[in-house]
């Protein structure tokens, strides 16, 4: 199978869902050694509170579906920026800290009247790291891959980025393309056209998005959500979520500044 082929595959099948032990909810940090197995173990099969039984999260909020979701990409593209947003509804202006091995946050999103915790694993993008967040790969139901618009380098990595996703992480991984800083329109080099194409090639859903104005963020972790969720309960006479058909009708334009 050719690589774009093998990344194209990875886009469909199903995900099954996965409860969180109480140790892994909240907030975390975890540096593994090179080669270390990490720190959550969510099973890949069972789905959390599946008898209809909810669990609560260390924030006190109770919920029915608990999937890990990875957020990848070059250093600098704004995983961290991105995932405080969604958390916070904040934008971390200022100085650039670099994520050190691997960080997370949980948020409790009502998907269809159905409570779905995201455990988001904020991954650092520097090459030194990579065998850190390798070891992660396997446990992720879903996939945020991110460059920047405003960096080349950054989009032109998205293939190697892929290969690498293709190599670690599951089949049935969900997996979704982010343009991210479109509110950074003088300094943008990567037109939108031209993340469609990539995002078209490999199969995968794409949006632009902005960390720092909100737009498509909540989008972005919603449609996640909303797929994993359909996968994991597919009600009877319930029709089939189309994410990308989802992602196409939801998207919001860069011209605009609804998050
Ligand atoms: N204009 C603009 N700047 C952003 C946006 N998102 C992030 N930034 C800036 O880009 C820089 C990098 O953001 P981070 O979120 O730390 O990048 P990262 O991908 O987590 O980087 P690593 O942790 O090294 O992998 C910071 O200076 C942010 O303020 C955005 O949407 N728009
Ligand atoms: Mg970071």
């Amino acid at each position: 199978m050719s690589r774009k082929k093998a990344a194209r595959s990875k886009a469909s099948g199903a995900a099954p869902s996965a409860a969180l032990p109480p140790a892994q909810q909240g907030r975390g940090r975890a540096a593994a050694p090179r080669g270390s197995a990490p720190a959550p173990d969510l099973p890949r099969n069972g789905g959390a509170a599946a008898a209809g039984r909810p669990s609560l999260s260390s924030s006190g909020e109770f919920y029915d579906l608990a999937f890990k979701v990875m957020l990848v990409g070059d250093s600098g593209v704004g995983k961290t920026c991105l995932l405080v947003r969604f958390k916070d509804g904040a934008f971390l202006a200022g100085s650039f800290i670099s994520t050190v091995g691997i960080d997370f946050r949980n948020k409790v999103l009502t998907v269809d009247g159905v409570k779905v915790k995201l455990q988001i694993w904020d991954t650092a993008g520097q090459e030194r790291f990579r065998s850190v967040t390798h070891a992660y790969y396997r446990d992720a139901h879903a996939l945020l891959l991110l460059y920047d618009v405003t960096n080349k380098a950054s989009f032109d990595n998205i293939q190697a980025w892929l290969t690498e996703i293709h190599e670690y992480a599951q089949q049935d991984v969900v997996l979704m393309l982010l343009g991210n800083k479109v509110d950074s329109a003088q300094d943008r080099v990567v037109k939108r056209e031209d993340g469609e194409k990539l995002a078209k090639e490999y199969g995968v859903p794409f949006m632009e998005t902005s960390a720092k104005s909100g737009l498509n963020v909540e989008l972005a972790f919603t449609a996640i959500a909303k797929e994993l969720k359909h996968r994991s309960m597919k009600l009877p006479n319930e029709p089939k979520f189309k994410l990308h058909d989802y992602v196409k009708k939801e998207v919001r334009g860069s011209g605009c500044c609804r998050s």
